[in-house]
């Protein structure tokens, strides 16, 4: 049976930065080491500066051994969703973009009125001096 791996976003894990609720992204996976604060041995401070954020450099700096490894497994609440835009703001203005097409083409054409004006004017310019001239 397939193993249902619950994914969540950096937006969402970012927002579990306290002592509280505390989650940290090592390697692609999220850990949810609130009730690990107190017991971790290198201490609740290098783990609450790094809540809510991706640690797998300072995890790999820290040169865990094979045991604490073992361990993190038990505090593994899931996956990175890395389909999931990293800057939420990205992904609204490019929305923003494909939902106000036909606003961006009424804005153009309003910033362009003056090329089809032009055109008109000349070709009646040219017009009167021909008719003139017969
Ligand atoms: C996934 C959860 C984690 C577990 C289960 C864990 C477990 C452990 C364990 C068992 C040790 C004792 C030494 C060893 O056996 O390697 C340790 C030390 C340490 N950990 Fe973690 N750790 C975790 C996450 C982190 C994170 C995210 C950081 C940094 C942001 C960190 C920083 C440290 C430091 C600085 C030490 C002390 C190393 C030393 O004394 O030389 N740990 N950790």
């Amino acid at each position: 049976m397939p193993t249902l791996t619950k994914l969540y976003s950096m937006e969402e894990a970012s927002q579990h930065n306290t002592e509280h609720d505390c989650w940290v992204v090592i390697d692609g996976k999220v850990y949810d080491l609130t009730s690990y604060l107190d017991e971790h041995p290198g201490g609740d401070d290098v783990l609450l500066a790094a809540a809510g954020k991706d640690a797998t450099d300072e995890f790999d700096d820290a040169g865990h051994s094979r045991s604490a490894k073992e361990l993190m497994k038990n505090f593994c609440i899931g996956e990175l969703d890395t389909s999931a835009p990293t800057i939420p703001e990205l992904e609204n203005s490019s929305k923003k973009e494909t939902n106000n097409y036909s606003q961006n083409l009424m804005e153009l054409t309003k910033q362009y009125w003056a090329v089809p004006v032009a055109i008109v004017g000349i070709s009646v310019v040219v017009g009167l001096i021909f008719l003139r001239k017969k």
